[in-house]
C-alpha cells in the first residue's frame, strides 16, 4: 500500500472510531492491521494518556457537577466576558471596572484595590473539580466588592477560558441563568499568534513548540479524534422555519403576534438555528474541563463523579488535545452554538476585536448600555487607580520583557520576523479556519444581526 493509501485508510479508520454517520466497508482484519499502523504513527505526546470515558452531550451537564445553588446568596446582576482569549478582554475588563462606578470586579480582601490581573479571571466555571469551597470563595470575593443584592451593581467575571470549555455554560446557566455574556472575537489566526507569542515570551508552562509545529500537531490531533469541524454550515438551520421555538426561549418571549415581521423572522431564525444546532463541537470535545495545566474530557465515567462537596477525584481529566488549544480556541461558531444551548441570544453581546481597538470608547459605551447601566457615568479613574492598573501589569514581574500599553489593553509585541518565518503555517491555518469562519458569519447574521451587520464595513474584517 502506498503512503497516500495508508493515509486515506487511516482517515477512514479514524472516522469509523466513534464518528457517527460514517459507514466503513473494510473487512475487520484489514481494519485491524491499518488501525495498528495508524495508531503507531499518528499518536502524539499529547494523546499518550488518552483513556477517557467519552461523555455524551446529554450527560455533559450532569458530569459538570453543578452545585446546588439554593444554599448560596448570589449576586443579582452578574456579567461575564467569556472570551475569546487574546481578543482584548483585559482592556475591556479594566476599562469597565475602572471607569464605571456600578460595574464591579471581585475583591480579594475587601479593599477597593484594583489588582486587575488577579481579579479579572476567577476560572471558576471551567474548573474540575468544582468544590463547594471554590464556590464560597468566589461569591465571597464579589460580596466584598459590593452587596450581592444591590440591583444597581453588576459584578464582572472576565475569564476568557470559559468560552471554549464545554462544561462552563452548563454550570453557568444553572447558577446564573440571567447572566449577561460579552464575547469579543478576533481573527482566529491572529488570536493564535498572539497566544503563541504570549506563552513563548512569558515562558509559560508547559512550553510551547514552534508555531508551525504547534499548529500541525493540533490539527493532526483534531483530525485523529474525528473533529469534523470542517463541515459546512447547515443550510436548513440558517433558512429558518416557522415551526415553533426551542424550549429555552419560549416562556419568556413575546408572542409572535406582538412582534413586527422582521423581529418575528429574526426570532424564528435564531430559534431554528438553535434547534438545529450542530453537535460537532461537543461530539469532538465531549464535556471538556480545565484541569490545572490542560483541558480535556473526563477520565472517569460520569456516573463516578461525586457530589459537589466531595474532595477532588484523582486523575479526573484526560489530556487529549494539548495544553494550549491554540487552534481549537478559534472555532468560535461551534463554541457559541454550544453556549446557545444554555442561554438566549439576547443575553449575549458580540463584539469584534477591531471595533474594540479602533472605536474603543464607543464600544465601551455600547457594553455599558448592554449591561443596563448609564454610559454617562463613565469617568476617568482617579490617579491612584490608574497607577495601580499600570503596576498590576508590570511586565518585568511576569517575564522580564517589555510589554506595551496600546489603547489601554496590554500587548506583548511579537518579533516582526515571526510572520515571515511561519508564513506557510499561517496560510494553512487561514485555510483551515475558512469553513468555521463561514459558519460564524452565518450564525452572527441569523442570531445576532445587529452585531454583525451594521458595523460590518468597519469590523469583522476576518469574516469578509
Ligand atoms: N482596545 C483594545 N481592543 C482590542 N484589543 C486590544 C485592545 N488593547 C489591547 N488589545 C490587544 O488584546 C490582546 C490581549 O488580549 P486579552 O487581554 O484578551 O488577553 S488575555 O486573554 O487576557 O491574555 C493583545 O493582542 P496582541 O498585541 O496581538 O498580543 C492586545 O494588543
Amino acid at each position: 500500500m502506498t503512503w497516500r493509501g495508508v493515509h486515506t485508510a487511516c482517515k477512514s479508520v479514524r472516522s469509523s472510531r466513534g464518528c457517527a454517520g460514517h459507514v466503513n466497508i473494510m473487512t475487520l482484519d484489514v481494519m485491524l492491521v491499518i488501525f495498528l499502523i495508524c495508531t503507531s504513527f499518528s499518536r502524539s505526546d499529547y494523546s499518550a494518556d488518552f483513556a477517557g470515558n467519552e461523555v455524551a452531550e446529554s450527560e455533559c451537564c450532569y458530569a459538570a457537577n453543578i452545585p446546588n445553588i439554593s444554599q448560596f446568596s448570589l449576586p443579582v446582576n452578574m456579567a461575564f466576558i467569556i472570551g475569546a482569549q487574546k481578543s482584548g478582554t483585559t482592556y475591556l475588563f479594566d476599562e469597565l471596572v475602572a471607569k464605571h462606578p456600578h460595574i464591579k470586579a471581585r475583591s480579594k480582601d475587601g479593599s477597593s484595590s484594583f489588582k486587575f490581573n488577579s481579579v479579572k479571571e476567577p476560572h471558576l466555571f471551567n474548573r474540575m473539580p468544582l468544590l463547594w469551597t471554590h464556590m464560597m470563595e468566589y461569591l465571597k470575593s464579589y460580596a466584598l466588592a459590593g452587596s450581592p443584592q444591590d440591583r444597581s451593581l453588576t459584578f464582572l467575571d472576565g475569564t476568557p477560558d470559559y468560552m471554549h470549555i464545554a462544561s462552563s455554560p452548563c454550570r453557568l446557566s444553572k447558577v446564573f441563568p440571567d447572566a449577561k455574556l460579552i464575547v469579543v472575537l478576533r481573527d482566529p489566526v491572529q488570536r493564535a499568534l498572539s497566544q503563541w507569542n504570549m506563552i513563548r515570551t512569558l515562558s509559560q508552562k508547559p512550553p510551547v513548540k514552534d508555531f508551525d509545529l504547534e499548529v500541525a500537531g493540533e490539527i493532526a490531533l483534531l483530525e485523529n479524534h474525528c473533529c469534523r469541524l470542517e463541515e459546512s454550515s447547515d443550510e436548513e438551520a440558517l433558512e429558518g422555519d416557522e415551526a415553533g421555538l426551542s424550549d429555552r426561549s419560549e416562556p419568556q418571549q413575546k408572542s409572535s403576534k406582538t412582534l413586527n415581521p422582521s423581529a418575528r423572522k429574526r426570532r424564528n431564525l435564531s430559534a431554528s438555528h438553535r434547534r438545529h444546532l450542530s453537535t460537532a463541537w461537543n461530539d469532538c470535545f465531549k464535556c471538556t474541563f480545565w484541569c490545572g495545566n490542560y483541558t480535556g474530557p473526563l477520565r472517569l465515567s460520569f456516573k463516578d463523579i461525586k457530589p459537589f462537596k466531595s474532595r477532588a477525584p484523582p486523575n479526573t481529566c484526560t489530556q487529549v488535545f494539548g495544553p494550549h488549544a491554540i487552534v481549537r480556541r478559534g472555532f468560535y461558531a461551534y463554541q457559541l452554538e454550544w453556549w446557545l444551548h444554555h442561554f438566549k441570544p439576547e443575553q449575549f453581546l458580540i463584539i469584534d476585536h477591531n471595533e474594540l481597538l479602533d472605536k474603543s470608547q464607543t464600544t465601551l459605551r455600547r457594553v455599558v448600555k448592554f449591561l443596563g447601566h448609564d454610559p454617562e457615568l463613565l469617568q476617568e479613574p482617579p490617579e491612584e487607580v490608574k497607577k495601580e492598573i499600570v503596576l498590576s501589569h508590570q511586565p518585568e514581574k511576569a517575564a522580564g520583557k517589555e510589554w506595551v500599553l496600546s489603547t489601554g489593553g496590554w500587548s506583548i509585541p511579537r518579533n516582526k520576523s515571526v510572520d515571515n518565518q511561519y508564513a506557510e503555517a499561517i496560510h494553512r491555518l487561514n485555510e483551515y479556519y475558512k469553513p468555521a469562519n463561514e459558519r460564524l458569519r452565518s450564525l452572527l447574521n441569523s442570531v445576532w444581526p445587529k452585531s454583525s451587520g451594521a458595523q460590518r464595513d468597519a469590523a469583522w474584517r476576518f469574516l469578509n
